[in-house]
């Protein structure tokens, strides 16, 4: 609105127009107001329009979530949906049977591979894991795959074709991730802008996109009757292999022959394989526990948003916190994907970044000459230097504690692996203890200014515990950047 001088005003003299004013300056004149006026205007509703994005954006939380491959990033976001996004929840169970499926029939293809190699009498390959085989050396040892072993082979045969129906359908997140020594792949690739740059042009990890995306290709109805055949196909063919899937899991060369061969098989795989009458089955509906088993690597990154409509906590300032959103970031995490963590650090408000603990005696499946925690402690040293990050607040997962129970139980030395544990006890409580003072020293010697760090030692898969932390974790974000933001 323009400004027009009343009859007392101070300004009154200074606007008006010069009493000698001729016709073609008060033209000029004229047009120069309106100009200005113009260029005014444009400037208050700027400004407008930022306050309303601001006062929107002010119940904006962005949350990123980080760390290696595998270390459990995607498990923890569904966590997040299946207890604060529940409606969204459902509509996705469908879709991730076909990722189960998956899951299942590829342990048992790579399974029947190891039994071919042997009976091929090849060399085994070069496992990622330095983990100590313990094979007695009695008489099992000399155990022999026989006829029955052949024939189990040839009847599981069909599961490669499903395998390849399933990873067709749903897309590059379920092939593993590729050795590329030719990338030369640091282990904080975001650090350099300029490699970040030049490696986006070139991979698909950079394509933003939602998990939704792979799912709903399944969780929709078949859109053809190809489709619905194909689908029931894999479904059958899961089914009449049932019984001999069992027999080989059961066996106990075969058993023996892949720990001969060091066979990792996904964490999850036990959980599936030890439960295949009931997911093998023709009428498998899937479960809470299914879902957060599922291991569909994340290629891209993909984003989702939760909304809050109940604050945790009344506030004598502003009421009921409500109508909170949060935009959780997942990202890729193996070292060829971490170049496009870079444009996700501007403005983020938290990171919750999870460290596997039960990783010390394995490497990275991208570069197999790098032990996993090393990897993940020069992940964190970086996260926590970062300038960017410096006022990002930061949550430590320790993950996969009910891994490292199992891996300790079956004798593997902690200090073995990692000679500062020293004469410390073998056991969950005293490690997990050790490497929370390790990530919080680090924390505290690398941040570029002061704060504290949330730390959480957590099995992701269990969705009950997990419900737990995670709420702690949502009040503790709240109450942080309701501090930051100066409301309390
Ligand atoms: N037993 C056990 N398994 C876990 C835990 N956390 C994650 N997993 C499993 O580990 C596998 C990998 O987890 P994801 O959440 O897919 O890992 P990610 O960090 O998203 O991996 P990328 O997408 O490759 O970066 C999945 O099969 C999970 O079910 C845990 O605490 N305990
Ligand atoms: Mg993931």
């Amino acid at each position: 609105m323009g400004f027009t001088p009343g009859p007392t005003d101070p300004f009154l003299e200074f606007m008006r127009p010069p009493p000698d004013e001729t016709p073609a300056q008060a033209t000029a004149r004229l047009k120069r107001e309106l100009d200005a006026q113009r260029v005014s205007d444009r400037i208050d509703e700027e400004i407008k329009q930022e306050r309303a994005l601001a006062k929107k954006e002010k119940n904006v939380v962005k949350v990123l979530l980080l760390g290696q491959s595998e270390s459990g990033k995607s498990t923890t976001l569904k966590n997040f949906r299946m207890r604060y996004a529940q409606a969204d929840w459902e509509k996705e169970r469908n879709g991730w049977r076909s990722v189960v499926q998956l899951n299942i029939v590829r342990s048992i293809t790579t399974i029947l591979s190891v039994i071919e190699s042997e009976l091929n009498g090849e060399a085994p390959a070069q496992s990622d894991d330095d983990e100590a085989t313990q094979v007695d050396n009695g008489e099992d040892q000399s155990m022999k795959f026989t006829d029955r072993h052949q024939l189990l082979m040839i009847r599981l045969a069909p599961l490669r074709g499903v395998e390849a129906e399933l990873k067709r359908r749903l897309g590059s997140g379920t092939e593993p991730v590729s050795v590329q020594p030719a990338l030369a792949m640091t282990a904080t690739p975001f650090e350099d802008p300029a490699a970040s740059k030049n490696l986006r042009k070139s991979l698909p990890e950079f394509a933003v996109r939602s998990w939704k995306d792979v799912l709903d290709r399944d969780g929709q109805p078949p859109r053809t009757e190809e489709a619905s055949a194909d689908l029931d196909q894999a479904t059958v063919t899961i089914a009449v292999c049932m019984n001999d899937m069992k027999a080989l899991w059961d066996d106990k060369t075969v058993r023996l022959a892949l720990k001969r061969r060091k066979l990792r098989l996904p964490d999850s795989a036990g959980f599936f394989l030890n439960d295949l009458d009931r997911i093998a089955s023709r009428d498998y509906v899937v479960s809470d526990n299914d879902i957060v088993r599922a291991r569909l690597r994340t290629v891209g990154i993909q984003e989702h948003r939760l909304k809050f409509t109940h604050g945790p906590f009344d506030n004598p300032k502003i009421g009921m916190v409500a109508g909170w959103e949060w935009r959780i970031f997942d990202v890729g995490g193996c070292r060829t994907s971490r170049a496009a963590w870079l444009p996700f650090f501007d403005n983020v408000n938290v990171i919750i970044f999870l460290s596997p603990v039960s990783v010390f005696d394995q490497r990275l499946e991208e570069d197999p000459r790098v032990n996993r925690l090393e990897d993940s402690i020069i992940l964190w040293t970086s996260i926590c230097s970062s300038k960017l990050l410096a006022k990002t607040q930061l949550i430590l997962f320790l993950n996969k504690c009910d891994l490292l129970r199992r891996k300790l139980k079956r004798g593997i030395k902690v200090s073995s692996f990692l000679p500062s544990y020293g004469e410390r006890p073998n056991e969950v409580i005293p490690v997990v203890k050790y490497l929370r003072e390790k990530f919080k020293d680090i924390q505290k010697h690398s941040s570029p200014e002061p704060r504290s760090t949330y730390i959480y030692p957590t099995t992701v898969t269990d969705t009950e515990a997990t419900a737990v932390t995670l709420e702690s974790v949502r009040d503790g974000v709240l109450r942080e950047n309701l501090a930051t933001s100066q409301l309390i």
